[in-house]
């Protein structure tokens, strides 16, 4: 894993969060997503090398909803760049973790992903990017 692509919060108004993140860190969001396949819609701030990327669920099926029934706003996972996500969820399986999804998804930004549960992670849900080509 090469660097912490982005740390994803999930928030329950886009625009609310949006103003806040802004005044929180002097500047304004660089672009906004919506990811159909998650259900979500996402804001995201440059932050030096890694990303803010605030999540809104765009339906009650969204991961997004399910967590923000359970928990409050907050943060949701963690997002590390790899260079080759398949070799990654190679070893990442080898070493026991639990990879939610083998076949890598569509992600925001022009990213592969994959998830790692969190009840193998130390409680922290744990997303690899790769950069499509
Ligand atoms: C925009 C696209 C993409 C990107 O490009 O960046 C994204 O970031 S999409 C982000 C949203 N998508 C996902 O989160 C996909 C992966 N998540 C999942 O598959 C599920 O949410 C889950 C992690 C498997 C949990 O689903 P489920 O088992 O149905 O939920 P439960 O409520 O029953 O939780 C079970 C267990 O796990 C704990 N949990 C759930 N979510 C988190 C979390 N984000 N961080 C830490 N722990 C989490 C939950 O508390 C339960 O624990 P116990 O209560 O102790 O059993
Ligand atoms: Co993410």
């Amino acid at each position: 894993m090469r660097k912490i692509e982005h740390i994803g919060i999930a928030v329950a108004n886009l625009d609310k969060s949006n103003e806040l993140f802004c005044k929180l860190l002097g500047k304004q969001h660089f672009k906004t997503e919506i990811v159909e396949g998650e259900s979500v819609e996402t804001s995201f701030f440059q932050v030096g090398d890694a990303k803010i990327e605030l999540l809104q669920a765009t339906n009650a099926d969204s991961p997004i909803a399910k967590y923000l029934d359970k928990k409050p706003e907050g943060v949701h996972h963690i997002a590390f760049d790899v260079e080759d996500i398949h070799a990654e969820v190679k070893r990442l399986k080898g070493e026991g973790f639990e990879i939610l999804n083998e076949t890598p998804k569509e992600g925001a930004d022009n990213k592969l992903v994959v998830f790692l549960h969190p009840k193998s992670t130390n409680g922290v849900l744990v997303e690899l990017c790769q950069e499509k080509v």
